[in-house]
Order: structure tokens, then sequence, then C-alpha cells
């Protein structure tokens, strides 16, 4: 079988490979994919260093026809590609598809942003003096991505370093190398100087921490857990390195007693259990009033039952599989917790059998939950969520900013009063009226407050500011 291999200095290298599973059919290996280990960062750092100096000083038109001709060639590749990531990742494949076209679009806003690179120019305070303000890029940047959106993060981080004149070295999540993997190729053939990009894709504890460990990064950009995130966190201060951080969530959506409940419905069945709940802004909190209580949980949990929980790459699924065995023991561990804590199993809570073998699990309803269970506070990244049953709106905004994470919150409700009072005082990054928590749009800041998240935020304009660093020169006139 091919394997492949890490991209270093411009070079693709590699023997040692693991092999990438379909979480829908165990049966089926995706490809084998090179392991690197931490000579492998330690070369890749070196190159990422030496290629800085010229890149950071290249044409912005160069960058821009790069990062162009990527976004142009993911979207014309936008049905393999989804294919490639619903097979390693679990998510449908209308799902994978969507992903892959916002990972092309991505690239094609961050085309755009070379072009749009500016300053400032003021007066000094004194006479005769000139200010300016510019953006230089930070050095070598490290990009760290966990499993669940195998496509559209590593794109949101390697676009912008790219485009503000930084190299990376890219460490995907070990589940999912494979789109990785076609996204380096693309930008590599897209015609990127050798050293610019580099991949080393392996395991968190060798890569990633041979990362973490190294002085040369400038900038370290994560997304995954809470725990790898404080050690991403401590390692960058012991080197003196920028950081930036995204993290968990235990989103919140409230649904009021006037609530269209059609919509209120939708939006929680999307948020909770589309992409088998694996999504950091998934809404796992479903704080509802007294008065729609009831029959919110009932059309929810008859919604819940018109789902098809099967193999990602067939037509008709819904929900696909658990991304793999070890997230699919923490999400029954959590089922199992829910039912000892007291709280009702209204639906689900069961493995499926399907005809391929894969990690299938029924979109988990608990209701009569509190927000101290377990269950309410601790992130789980499955389709389990819990119904909180709450007396009025103040109440259910006290609840939903009683968590330790604060990254998206939604409402549902048909009160401009409620949805204005409720944008201005939750405490979350990215709030929603009458939309689901996740799903984001690619050209507006994306992160969270609290436990969720560290540093600047990700996406759009406001990626410059990790990916830059400021410089105010003064000259006499
Ligand atoms: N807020 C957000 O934007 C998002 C947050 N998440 C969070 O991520 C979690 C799921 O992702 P998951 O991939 O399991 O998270 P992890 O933190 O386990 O992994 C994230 C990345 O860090 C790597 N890693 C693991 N250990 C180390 C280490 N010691 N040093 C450096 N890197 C390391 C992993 O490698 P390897 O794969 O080899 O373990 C992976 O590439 C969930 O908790 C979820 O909430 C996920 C997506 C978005
Ligand atoms: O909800 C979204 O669109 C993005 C979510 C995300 O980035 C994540 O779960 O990692």
């Amino acid at each position: 079988m091919t394997i492949y291999q890490n991209l270093i200095a411009g070079e693709w290298i590699g023997t040692n490979a693991t092999a990438n599973i379909n979480p829908s059919d165990t049966n089926d290996i995706v490809g084998e994919y090179a392991s690197g280990t931490a000579a492998d960062v330690a070369s890749a750092i070196a190159a990422a260093k030496a290629a800085f100096p010229a890149w950071s000083r290249s044409g912005i038109l160069e960058r821009h026809a790069i990062l162009k001709k990527t976004s142009d060639e993911i979207i014309a590749r936008k049905e393999e590609l989804g294919r490639l990531l619903a097979r390693e990742e679990g998510k449908t494949l209308p799902e994978a598809i969507g992903e892959t076209i916002r990972a092309g679009q991505i690239f094609d806003f961050f085309a755009g942003e070379c072009l749009r690179l500016a300053g400032e120019v003021l007066p000094s305070v004194r006479p005769n003096i000139g200010v300016e303000i510019t953006r230089d890029p930070l050095g070598v940047i490290g990009v760290i991505t966990p499993w669940n959106f195998p496509i559209a993060i590593p794109a949101w981080k390697i676009a912008p370093a790219l485009a503000y004149g930084n190299t990376v070295v890219f460490k995907p999540a070990d589940l999912v190398p494979g789109c990785a993997w076609a996204i380096v190729d693309i930008l590599h053939r897209a015609g990127l100087p050798k050293g610019v990009l580099n991949l080393v894709m392996g395991k968190g504890s060798v890569v990633g921490q041979a990362m973490l460990d190294s002085p040369d990064l400038a900038g370290l950009t994560f997304t995954g857990s809470t725990g790898t995130g404080k050690r991403v966190a401590l390692a960058s201060i012991e080197h003196n390195r920028k950081f930036q951080l995204e993290m968990g969530g235990k989103n919140p959506m409230v649904v009021l007693d006037d609530a269209d409940l059609t919509v209120a419905v939708e939006a929680a069945a999307n948020s909770g259990f589309f992409s088998t709940g694996q999504r950091c802004t998934a809404s796992s909190r479903l704080i509802v009033t007294e008065g729609i209580h009831d029959r919110f949980v009932a059309a929810l949990t008859e919604k819940l039952k018109t789902l098809t929980v099967d193999n990602a790459l067939m037509a008709g699924t819904h929900i696909g599989p658990v991304v793999d065995e070890k997230q699919l023991k923490t999400d029954t561990d959590y089922i199992e917790i829910g039912k000892s804590e007291g709280a009702r199993l209204a639906f689900g809570g069961e493995l499926v059998r399907n005809e391929t073998p894969g990690f299938y699990l029924q979109p988990t309803l608990f209701t009569e939950a509190s927000n101290s269970m377990r269950i309410a506070r601790e992130e789980i990244f499955g389709p389990v969520a819990a119904v909180i049953r709450v007396k009025d709106y103040d109440e259910a905004l006290s609840v939903a900013n009683d968590t330790p994470f604060g990254l998206s919150a939604g409402i549902a409700t048909t009160s401009l009063k409620h949805a204005t009072h409720f944008k201005r005082n939750s405490e979350a990054g990215m709030v929603m009226v009458n939309l689901p928590t996740a799903g984001v749009d690619f050209h507006v800041p994306f992160g969270g407050r609290k436990g969720s998240s560290f540093g600047s935020r990700e996406q759009g304009k406001y990626a410059s500011e990790f990916f830059t660093t400021v410089k105010t020169a003064y000259t006499l006139a």
C-alpha cells in the first residue's frame, strides 16, 4: 500500500506508517500515513526557519496566487475530498462536502487578505515626526489541530499564517491525516517554496510534544481539548512564544415559552446531534422554560426518532458514527453517569448495529437534568444532550452562564426584548438567535471566553491579531 508521507523542506519523506481507519466500517483502511518523530519535527522547524526570511518578504501577488489556486482546487475536488473526510472522520457526506467547500472559501478569503494588508500613518505628538504602524509576520508558526474538522480547522489556521508571511509546521490529529495530507499536497503543488509549509503527521505525545518543546516556534495555534491546551500554554510561556487556544464547550441553548417550536426543535436537533455531536459549538445543555418544556421535549423526541444513524457515506444518513472506540466509550460512560445522577433518559442511549461495523450510537436525550450534574458541566463531545427545566428567562440566562466554558450560546424566542438582552448578557464568544449554536461563517471572528479559548480570535480579518506582530516606527521629517 502507498504511504502518504510527511513534507519536510519540500521533500516527501517517511517510511514508518500507521493505518487510517474508517469509523463507519472498521474493515476499511483509508490509507497508510507516515508517523513522524521528534527528529522530523526538528528538521521541519529548521526548514521553516530557513524559509522564513524569503517568504516574509515575498510579494503579495505570489501569496495571493498560491492561496487562490489552493482554494480553486479544493472546491473543484469537493466531492472527492468530502468523501475522504466522511470516510476518515465519520461526518455525513453532505456535512463533509460542506466542510470542504468551507475550507476552499477560507483559502479564497485569505488570498484576498494578501491584497488587503494595510497599516496606519499617524502624526506624532512631537513636531516634524511621522509615525507608521505596520504588521510583521511572527516567524515559524506551529499548527496543531483536532480530528473533528479535519479540513476546515487546518485551513483556518494555515491560510492566515501563510497570507501574513509566516512559515508553518503543521501537525494534524493522528485520527484524520487524510485531509491534512491532501491540503498540504495541494498547497505544495500550487507553488509554495520549499520549507514554507511542513507537514509532520504522527502522535501528539511525540510530534506535538516536540513542537511544544521547541524554542524556535514563534507562535503556536492549537485547537483541541482543555487538557492539551493547558500543556500548550505552559510550554509556550516557558519559551516566550505567542499562543492561541480553542478548546472545549458546554454550550447552552435556551428555549423560551414564546419560541417558535419548529425553529427551536430544528436548532436543538442540529446543534446537539448533527456531526454526531462532535463539534465544540454543539449545544449539549437545552435550557427550557416551564410553559414550553413538555411540548419541546415531545417534539424533539419525535424528531430524534426520524434520524438515521448509519454509514457516513450512505445516502439518507443523518448521523454518522462516533470517531473511534475511545470516544464511543467516553460517550457511553457519560450516558451511564447521567442515569446514575438521576437524569431521565428520554431517548436513545443504545449502540446501533448496521451493515458495516462501526462506532454507531443513538442520539441521546436526557431530561430532568440539573445544571450541577456532570452531564451538564463536562464536555462529552458526542451525540448526548440534557434538558434542564427552568422557571423563566432570568433563570435560563443564569443557568446558561453558569459553566466553566463560554464558546457559543443560543436562544429560541420570538421576543425581541429577550433576544437583545441575551445577546448582551450571554458570557459566550458567539451568540445565536433562533439558530443552531454550531455552524458558523468563515469570514467573521470565531472563538470563546472563559475556559473555551485563550488569545485572540480566529478567522476573518481578526486572524491578523494572532498571526502578525505590530511595529510602530517613528521618522524625523
Ligand atoms: N474550541 C474549538 O474550536 C474546538 C475544540 N475542540 C476540542 O477538542 C477535543 C477533541 O479533540 P482531540 O483531537 O481529542 O483533542 P486533543 O487535545 O486530544 O488533541 C488535539 C491535538 O493535540 C495533539 N496532542 C495531543 N497530545 C499532545 C501533546 N502532549 N503535545 C502537543 N500536542 C498534543 C493531538 O494529537 P493526537 O491526535 O495524536 O492525539 C491533536 O493533534 C474536544 O474536547 C473538543 O472540545 C475540538 C474542535 C474545536
Ligand atoms: O460550528 C462550527 O461551524 C465550527 C465548530 C468547530 O470549529 C469545532 O467544533 O471544532
